[in-house]
């Protein structure tokens, strides 16, 4: 995949706002965000019907962007919405597993926290990797201790030009420092969902992203 898709790759569910998601959503697509995952899972999240409308209005919204639409954790709701996608972790269904009932040319994106979870998913034919936590984060609740930048500099110097995006309790401050530590672009939940202007913020994301090249840009 290009890794510049990486920049701003903005996580929500509906539960990571208290505004209606989509609005949020085409904010962010409005400010730049160059890929979306729809994560729809922990307190009060959507079931059935109500989750799978909402994942096929975001579809919407990211394809009128030109904005890959991607999803967590679950590959048959990605199936039947016809997602560009889908993003799992270690405790998720396999991703040797899932890419041989999915189509070749989606994106297929793999959780890690150490070196031996980033090579095995470089092994496995991820598209990128998702390296974190990197800071402490609310978010998730069954987060990870953090890894810092050293733990994303080290993931980056044994996975060579694979895409990474850092995850975690991610910051506009701390962007710089991670894409001097290997990472291709920032994911984020709350920096971004929970901002007062969605807009503008992601807008911020993108300018810094753009300000320096990414590592597996350089390695091209
Ligand atoms: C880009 C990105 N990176 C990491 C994750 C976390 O995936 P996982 O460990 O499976 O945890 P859940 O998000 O499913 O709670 C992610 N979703 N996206
Ligand atoms: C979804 C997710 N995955 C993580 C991981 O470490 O794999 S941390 C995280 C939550 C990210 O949310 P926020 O940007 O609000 O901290
Ligand atoms: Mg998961």
């Amino acid at each position: 995949m290009n890794p510049e898709l990486l920049q701003v790759y903005f996580i929500m569910g509906s539960n990571n706002t208290q505004r209606d998601p989509l609005i949020v959503l085409e904010d962010a697509l409005i400010g730049g965000i160059t890929l979306f995952q729809f994560r729809e899972k922990g307190k009060e999240a959507l079931t059935g019907k109500n989750k799978r409308n909402l994942a096929i209005e975001m579809k919407r919204l990211c394809h009128k962007y030109n904005v890959p639409f991607i999803i967590n954790d679950e590959v048959d709701l990605a199936l039947e919405v016809e997602a560009d996608g889908v993003h799992v972790g270690q405790d998720d269904e396999p991703l040797v597993d899932l890419k041989k009932r999915c189509p070749q040319d989606w994106i297929f994106g793999v959780s890690a926290t150490n070196e031996a979870e980033a090579y095995q998913a470089m092994q496995d034919g991820a598209d990128y990797i998702g390296v974190g936590p990197i800071y402490g984060t609310q978010t998730k609740e069954d987060a990870k201790q953090p890894i810092g930048e050293e733990g994303l500099a080290s993931i980056r110097s044994i996975v060579g030009g694979i895409p990474v995006v850092a995850i975690g309790g991610i910051k506009l401050s701390h962007v710089f420092r991670l894409r001097r530590a290997g990472a291709d672009g920032v994911s984020v939940i709350s920096a971004i969902s929970l901002a007062e202007k969605p807009t503008e913020t992601a807008e911020l994301f993108r300018k810094y992203a753009e300000f320096m090249p990414s590592y597996s840009k350089c390695m091209q």
